[in-house]
């Protein structure tokens, strides 16, 4: 059993600390695949704490308004509950989440919530500062990898680009110990790639975990590391997209959310990921050419499939549907 550190990067001062910053973050990237940013400008604690805020809000809407907007597996959008099958356990995460891309915000984002009128405006916002935030940190990488710094900003257009904000919430178990399964998210590895995690504080369980070619494989290591939970501070990590256009350099982990212990924080548990995801037509493939060339849409569309079951017909014209799809029932 070995001690691995998820290193904690501070982003302070940034543009006078930009070097040692880009040092920081590639030695991170290349080791562990995890790490902990703070004291980032944007999103500041505010603007995270009312997108919990406004989280929280949405998911204690009824269900048959959630589902007026149901999660579509090959477009990776909608609102899906208990339909997260991962291959690493065979069930369900025992969760809800909503999924949403910029480019479908007049198409497929749930309209005139009831008590969440600026539910559009402050999520738009809040993609914004994400989004800024990730290409400061991917232009790192990109330079690392031989690229012009711009060379993921230009991949990853907000407009168009295939990037998610992810609201999560696992369910209160206070009471349902006794049925309740072992993992609140079972472990994967994500396809993106990269991710910006939110945790609240008070929401521990996340833990990570060394994979091996963990974007052509299913891999599971047993060694795990905990990752604290805190409200403001964002963890980092790689995802399977990188790994492969990195050909293996920055490593993509395996993560998973444990079930709180009897005696631990049996309340729903809120988390907030951005997945950064490329445009559709994005090529993927590394300098050495170690993997085949491949579609950014053609690796997602790949990952859906193995991590969620079909969810029925495609939807009608303009993406909405009031039909609640078998997987997300
Ligand atoms: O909720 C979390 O802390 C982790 C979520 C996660 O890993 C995912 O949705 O890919
Ligand atoms: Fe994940």
């Amino acid at each position: 059993m070995t001690t691995r550190q998820v290193p904690r990067i501070s982003l302070r001062d940034f543009d006078s600390r930009k070097d040692q910053i880009g040092k920081e973050l590639i030695a991170a990237a290349e080791n562990i695949g995890f790490f902990i940013l703070i004291d980032q400008e944007r999103p500041s604690q505010q603007e995270i704490e009312e997108m919990f805020d406004l989280s929280t809000k949405y998911f204690a809407l009824p269900d048959e308004i959630k589902a007026q907007y149901p999660f579509i597996r090959e477009k990776n959008t909608g609102w899906e509950k208990d339909a997260q099958i991962r291959p690493s356990t065979g069930i369900a995460d025992p969760k809800e989440s909503l999924q949403l891309q910029y480019f479908r915000r007049d198409s497929y984002w749930p309209k005139d919530l009831p008590d969440i009128p600026q539910f559009h405006e402050k999520v738009e916002h809040f993609m914004e500062s994400v989004q800024d935030l990730s290409i400061k940190i991917l232009s790192f990488f990109a330079v690392a990898l031989g690229k012009e710094p711009s060379f993921f900003t230009e991949a990853h257009d907000l407009n168009d680009c295939l990037s998610t904000l992810r609201l999560l919430r696992y369910h209160d178990i206070t009471g349902k110990l006794a049925d309740k399964p072992e993992w609140r998210a079972g472990a994967h590895t994500d396809f993106d790639v990269l991710t910006l995690l939110f945790q609240e504080t008070d929401g521990d369980g996340l833990e990570v975990c060394p994979g091996r070619e963990a974007h052509t494989s299913f891999a599971v290591g047993d060694d795990w590391t905990p990752v604290p939970a805190k409200t403001g501070e964002i963890t980092v990590n790689i995802g399977d997209m990188l790994m492969a256009w990195s050909d293996d350099r920055f490593k993509s982990l395996y993560h998973r959310v444990k079930m709180p212990r009897p005696d631990g924080n049996l309340k729903a548990r809120n988390s907030i990921a951005y997945f950064n995801q490329p445009l559709p037509q994005v090529m993927i493939q590394g300098p050495t050419r170690k993997y085949d060339a491949m579609t950014a849409s053609e690796y997602i569309l790949n990952a859906m499939r193995r991590y969620y079951q079909p969810t029925g017909s495609a939807p009608e014209a303009g993406e909405r549907s009031n039909k609640l799809v078998a997987a997300a029932a």
